[in-house]
């Protein structure tokens, strides 16, 4: 595993489940510097994962070999600002949604060498999934440090188009948002059926680990045929899954991905 220092300037849900994954994965947790302007998070970070942390990023980043810019989409540009005097040769990693590549040369009011990502938070169990793009004059041994780092938390598919990244967003980046609210109205409806909130959950999760879990060890079977084997003609399952049909699920999903992905173009004319 390589010795590079990491630091993550931004301490919050998606470094979490980055530094979490990365140090279950065996990486050494003093090569990682995560910082942040409040202590609370920090605080939690260094017991929980025994990383370094400060308030400083200019110095984190001075001291770093990869620069994973960690913060919203809205404060990026003066976050980059800040940073740019300490910028030299480390590599950049963005997880940030929305900003396009070139924006962060004029951040930085220079040319910096940086990696695109779109992580997501089952990272934090080594279960995430990671696109990432780098632009044509990144070099070999920079994309396979970056690849490294975010496979050590799970899967990674790298893009050649940059406007790819808005799809992995849709697909990947945001959806364990969607399989909770799915798994969330689940329970609410067990609730309405008089279980206990714990009952409902306990049940509705332990389908959906299930359920994930024949996707992943099924990969010659279709999805259509994994939910077919569930669905007995004239049973119940049926009644529920053409109960989703009518009521439109497939064009909503369809909907929701597009809605996500516009979302990300216009940050990507915004900030
Ligand atoms: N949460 C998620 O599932 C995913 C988030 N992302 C991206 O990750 C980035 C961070 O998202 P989250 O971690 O969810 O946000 P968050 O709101 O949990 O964390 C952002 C952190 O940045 C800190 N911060 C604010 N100003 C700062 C500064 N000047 N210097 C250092 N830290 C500063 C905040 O105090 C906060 O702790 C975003 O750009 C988002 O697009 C990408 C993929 C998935
Ligand atoms: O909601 C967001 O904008 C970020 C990007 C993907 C997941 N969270």
């Amino acid at each position: 595993m390589t010795k590079a220092k990491i630091c993550f300037i931004g301490a919050g849900n998606m470094p979490r489940a980055i530094i979490g994954g990365l140090v279950a994965s065996g990486y050494d947790p003093q090569l990682i510097h995560a910082t942040n302007p409040s202590a609370p998070k920090l605080d939690a970070m260094r017991a929980d994962f025994g990383i370094h942390t400060s308030h400083d990023n200019l110095a984190a980043a001075r001291d770093a070999d990869v620069v994973v810019l960690s913060v919203k989409p809205q404060l990026m540009e003066a976050v980059c600002r800040e940073l740019s005097p300490a910028i030299d040769k480390q590599l950049l990693i963005t997880i940030a949604a929305g900003i396009p590549e070139r924006r962060y040369h004029d951040y930085f009011g220079k040319q910096v060498k940086l990696i695109r990502t779109m992580p997501n938070t089952p990272m934090l169990l080594g279960l995430g999934m990671t696109g990432l793009y780098a632009p044509a004059k990144i070099g070999e041994a920079d994309r396979a440090l970056a690849g490294m780092l975010m496979q050590s938390c799970g899967d990674i598919l790298w893009v050649e188009k940059e406007e790819d990244i808005n799809k992995v967003i849709a697909l990947a980046g945001s959806s364990p948002a969607y399989f909770f609210l799915f798994v969330e109205a689940m329970v609410e409806a067990g609730m309405a059926l008089n279980m206990t909130e714990e009952a409902a959950r306990h049940l509705a999760q332990q389908a959906a680990v299930g359920a994930a879990a024949m996707m992943k060890a099924n990969p010659e079977q279709s999805l259509a045929q994994l939910r077919e084997a569930v669905t007995s003609k004239g049973g119940t399952t049926a009644q529920a899954i053409a109960t989703f049909e009518q009521g439109g699920l497939r064009p909503l999903v369809k909907q929701a991905m597009g809605n996500c992905i516009k979302r990300a173009e216009e940050m990507a004319n915004t900030f």
